[in-house]
């Protein structure tokens, strides 16, 4: 019998996960999986949890939260050489990487696709020490995801940050920085830089719409300096993914980034706050085994 681990945030999305726990323990008990939980307490306890998993041999680790959730996870497997598979069931706010990999909708659905057992080797991001799975970046326009107070995420869902978002419009100031990528340079001001790992970010599901999840490569989004006008225009087009050639958007695939600045630049990584600039990114390729949908194997 394979042995499994539930890591699940009680506190995430509508609080709903706790009462599937003894339908979801069934299910894997029938699929051949001697499983256990652990209730994260806080921040941090999660890759905590995920680090003891591995290093005490669970075959599968279960994240059962939000996209932070996942993270926290995630940065507890990835520098273990020997990693447990990983499974998803998304509780949280917005879902991006389950949403990216087609395995959101229910926790039943989550459930269906981990007992079927097909996985998938997906690429991890690393920012300096940090590992991330769906995105990373900086500018004043990331900042408003660690802006949004949990509770009103519990309350009103994705509506949240778009309200967040209309409240900090006014306040967005560019940021001088140095980017190389990939053998290329950029200096000038942005509002904001994106390094995606899935496409849907954010909710925008057609924000890095090259964005492949097993090719090593990142979709690397500069926003230059843009005002409040512009930054509307280009939200709108967004939403019906007709960014990519506008002339205040540099949109391309890269592995390797390096970002500095003169100035003191907060970063974002999954949707947290994750430290200043300078940062480097580094693509990890196929680094950790998911289970995913049949069709999306
Ligand atoms: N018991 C707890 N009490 C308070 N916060 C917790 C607890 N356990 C975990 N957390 C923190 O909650 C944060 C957010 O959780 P998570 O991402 O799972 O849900 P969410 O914010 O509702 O969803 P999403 O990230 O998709 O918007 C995590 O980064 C984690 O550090």
């Amino acid at each position: 019998m394979q042995r499994a681990r539930i890591i699940y945030n009680p506190t995430a999305g509508r609080e709903l996960f706790k009462k599937h726990i003894p339908d979801v323990l069934i299910r894997l008990e029938e699929a051949g999986y001697e499983t256990s939980c652990h209730a994260t307490k806080g921040h941090g306890d999660a890759t905590y949890a995920a680090r003891l998993a591995a290093e005490r041999g669970f075959d599968v680790v279960i994240a059962a939260g939000g996209d932070g959730t996942i993270n926290e996870v995630v940065n507890g497997l990835a520098e273990h050489e020997v990693r447990p598979k990983l499974g998803i069931i998304p509780v949280g706010t917005t879902n991006d990487f389950a949403r990216a990999i087609k395995a959101h909708g229910s926790i039943d659905k989550a459930v269906d696709i981990i007992v079927e057992g097909h996985t998938k080797k997906i690429d991890i991001g690393k920012m300096n020490d940090q590992y991330f799975i769906n995105i990373a970046g900086g500018g004043r326009l990331t900042e408003l995801t660690y802006e949004v107070p949990s509770k009103l995420k519990t309350v009103l869902g994705q509506l949240a940050y778009y309200i967040k978002g209309v409240e900090m419009l006014p306040t967005l100031k560019p940021t001088p920085v140095r980017i190389e990528y990939d053998g290329k340079l950029f200096e000038g001001e942005v509002t904001l830089f994106l390094v995606a790992n899935t496409n849907s970010v954010g909710g925008f599901e057609r924000l890095a719409p090259k964005a492949e999840l097993d090719d090593g490569m990142f979709d690397f989004l500069i926003l230059k300096k843009a005002n409040m006008a512009d930054i509307l225009r280009i939200a709108t087009l967004v939403l019906r993914g007709e960014h990519l050639n506008d002339e205040l958007i540099i949109y391309t695939k890269a592995n390797r980034i390096k970002v500095t600045s003169d100035e003191k630049v907060q970063l974002n990584i999954d949707g947290e706050y994750g430290g200043l600039l300078p940062a480097e990114f580094v693509n990890l390729y196929q680094h950790i085994e998911i289970f995913v949908p049949k069709d999306y194997a």
